[in-house]
């Protein structure tokens, strides 16, 4: 049967964050890596978010992959493609969120693209086109910081048209509180002017109801999980599918031991894994012997938790604060030290795998991906949330047998969160 709703995310976590969304808005949801083998059975559901790892790689790589994932989307039957970013807007002036909302409107036959980071559940909300995360400007928020990503500019209506050739406008809240025709009117006026992507304010679900309600008419939009609930309920309201998604049966137990690892440098994840050290066995690696000397740094990790994990679960942790980050960066680069870490975090992943992890916790959207591919998971299926943007994941077609994951964005979560996640895990 055809799907309704494709999505194309473009990092791991984000993806997981979305399908949990849509689930709980009443799509049946699977979340795939990348495009599926012809070969793997997928059960039959309403909307498919397709994970590639495509936030930071250059701007030429991310338009080719997306736009592949669009039309294997297309055959799948989704008439709507809404192209996944994170909800702080994570980007860099070479892209990648105009070049690609750009070549995935262009496939779908061109006119003025809905872009709207809102998510206001995790304190996301754009007003006059500024980007507020937890009543801060962007710019002022903890993504000022962000390894790979800083965030210096709360005004996504900049923002976007310095990775873009086309114009781009906004859609006020004066006019998407005035209702979905006021909001389509105004997004149809732009477009007429020659903006190819339109910013849209959101501060509240309402406002997200509308936005959905009218991205829906036309075939692609861009934006976080707020768009994501916009589309799913219009979806729903439409009759065109029955909302009754249900995750109960997802997570029944596989057993087995449980890690977590971390890469997320954010305030949160810091904040959790502080929490979690009164808990469980933590290990903090040396992010620089991870440059200099990764092999050994890597063995004398697996080891520390092979001594540990029949015990009971242990973190892996590469995350520090800012200034040790940049410390880092500015002696290795800021891309050398990324890939380096991830792949060590990634090694120790698949090698907790190997001594009988079955339930994993990965903090961090790079990280998780690097984790994810390593471990060569083709496909999810998504279960009850743990918090806010993040659900118990259950692996489809998995060579190493089932496993129950949660990708943490870094942002997301309590601070008890690694604690919460595996006691939903059994
Ligand atoms: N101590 C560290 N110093 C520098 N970079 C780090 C350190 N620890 C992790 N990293 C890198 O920081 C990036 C964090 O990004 P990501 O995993 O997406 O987390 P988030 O979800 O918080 O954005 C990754 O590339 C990771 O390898
Ligand atoms: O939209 C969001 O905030 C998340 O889904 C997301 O994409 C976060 O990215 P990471 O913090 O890099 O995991």
């Amino acid at each position: 049967m055809a799907i309704s709703l494709g999505s194309i995310a473009d990092d791991y976590t984000g993806a997981s964050d979305l399908a949990n969304t849509l689930t709980k808005n009443g799509l049946r949801t699977v979340q795939t890596v990348g495009i599926p083998d012809p070969s793997l059975a997928l059960p039959e559901v309403d909307a498919m978010v397709v994970s590639l790892k495509i936030r930071s790689v250059p701007a030429s790589e991310a338009v080719t992959a997306a736009t592949e994932a669009e039309r294997w989307l297309r055959q799948q039957g989704a008439a709507h493609v809404l192209y996944k970013i994170c909800s702080t807007f994570d980007s860099t002036d070479a892209g990648n969120i105009g070049p690609v909302t750009a070549a995935l409107s262009e496939a779908a036959g061109g006119g003025a693209v809905l872009v709207t980071p809102a998510f206001p559940e995790t304190g996301r909300t754009v007003y006059l086109g500024h980007l507020f995360v937890g009543g801060q400007p962007l710019n002022e928020s903890p993504l000022k910081d962000h390894p790979l990503n800083p965030m210096h500019d709360a005004n996504l209506v900049r923002v976007l048209a310095r990775q873009s050739r086309g114009a781009v406008g906004l859609i006020d809240l004066a006019a998407i509180a005035a209702g979905p025709a006021a909001a389509k009117a105004k997004l149809d006026a732009l477009g007429r002017t020659g903006v190819t992507m339109a910013i849209a304010d959101a501060i509240c679900e309402r406002d997200l109801e509308t936005l959905g309600e009218i991205a829906l008419e036309t075939p692609v939009s861009t934006g976080a999980s707020g768009l994501g609930l916009g589309l799913a309920r219009a979806l729903v309201r439409s009759g065109r599918i029955s909302g009754s998604a249900a995750g109960e049966n997802i997570i029944r137990p596989v057993g087995g031991l449980s890690a977590i690892i971390a890469g997320s440098c954010s305030k949160a994840t810091l904040r959790q894994l502080d929490v979690a050290e009164r808990s469980m066995p933590v290990l903090r690696l040396d992010p620089e012997r991870l440059l200099t000397a990764g092999p050994d740094e890597i063995a004398a990790a697996i080891s520390w938790a092979g001594d540990r994990i029949s015990a009971g679960p242990v973190v892996v942790a590469a995350s520090a604060a800012p200034e040790s980050v940049s410390r880092l960066q500015s002696q290795y680069g800021r891309e050398t030290s990324g890939h380096a870490i991830e792949t060590a975090t990634s090694i120790i992943a698949a090698e907790l795998v190997e001594k009988g992890v079955r339930r994993l916790v990965v903090a961090g959207g790079e990280t998780s991906g690097a984790a994810v591919d390593k471990l060569a998971i083709p496909a999810f299926l998504i279960g009850p949330e743990i918090a806010a943007g993040v659900p118990v994941l259950r692996t489809i077609g998995n060579r190493q047998g089932d496993m129950l994951l949660a990708l943490k964005s870094g942002n997301f979560g309590g601070d008890d969160f690694f604690a919460a996640a595996l006691a939903m895990m059994r």
